[in-house]
């Protein structure tokens, strides 16, 4: 099961997000953008790590939705292969079509604005650990295969434009409806509040993850490369560990379930 990162100019995650999926068991490699794109065929799956692509310009992910890797990667989606865009990956998905309904005039991951008790307190870039709880149906969708419904993983998010903002009333309710909504930002005790610390970027209804309607396609904003192995958590939590450095962390289940993905698939 071999999965390529697809790296672009400005990306900084890729390599510890090859890692993160090597330790799940998938195997892979860095796949520049400018390599011959047919060569993509060759792979199980994708992954579009985190950074900033062309430096952020225009848009977070906005040039690099453009590049003609992006329109192999679209043919392998209609083939069913799973991919997972991690944060600057999420906003290249968004921007390419890649999850229908976002991106365009009509929604997008605007620049974050935190609003506690009525007042902006914070906007912009933002770098914290995070509590996500799995809103989709196990089986649902390729990066959140094998979790429960309600089961929460702590992953670190980094970030200037992760804030899902649309004009279109329906988008939410239909995203709902079809169980697209994989993640949600909540507090340790899994309950979701609209307000900052715990809606940690202003985003619509708590969204830090968004699947597209065949569930192969995942979009979100925390990273779980960063949270892949037990030694990356805080010093506070209970799962810390810095005896054994391959003891898993949360983020792990992401690629693991993408592994599962792949193996059901065949
Ligand atoms: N960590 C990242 O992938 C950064 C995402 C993006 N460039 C932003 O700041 O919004």
């Amino acid at each position: 099961m071999k999965i390529a990162v697809v790296q672009f100019p400005g990306t900084n995650c890729e390599h510890e997000t090859l890692v993160a999926a090597k330790s799940a068991g998938l195997s892979g490699e860095i796949f520049r953008w400018n390599r011959p794109a047919e060569e993509l065929s060759g792979f199980d799956g994708y992954i579009i790590p985190g950074g900033f692509s062309y430096q952020d310009r225009l848009r977070a992910g906005a040039i690099a939705s453009k590049e003609p890797v992006m329109d192999a990667l679209r043919e392998e989606a209609e083939r069913g292969k799973p991919i997972i865009g991690i944060c600057n990956g999420f906003q290249i998905l968004v921007e390419a079509g890649l999850l229908p309904g976002l991106g365009g005039i009509d929604a997008a991951l605007a620049s974050n604005v935190m609003v506690s008790k009525g007042e902006i307190v914070r906007r912009g870039f933002y770098c914290a650990w995070t509590t996500l709880r799995h809103e989709a149906p196990p089986k649902r969708c390729s990066g959140s295969f094998l979790l429960e419904v309600g089961e929460l993983v702590r992953m670190p998010l980094a970030h200037a434009e992760g804030n899902l903002v649309t004009v279109d009333p329906d988008l939410m309710a239909r995203l709902n409806e079809d169980h697209q909504v994989v993640f949600r930002y909540c507090n340790e005790a899994g309950e979701v509040d609209p307000e900052y610390p715990v809606n940690i970027n202003g985003s619509l209804e708590n969204v830090a993850g968004i699947c597209n309607p065949e569930g192969n396609v995942l979009g979100m904003m925390p990273h779980p490369e960063r949270s892949s192995f037990a030694w990356q958590l805080p010093p506070a939590d209970p799962a810390k560990s810095v005896g054994d450095m391959e003891a898993p962390g949360p983020g792990r289940r992401i690629f693991e379930s993408m592994k599962r993905y792949i193996e059901v698939r065949r």
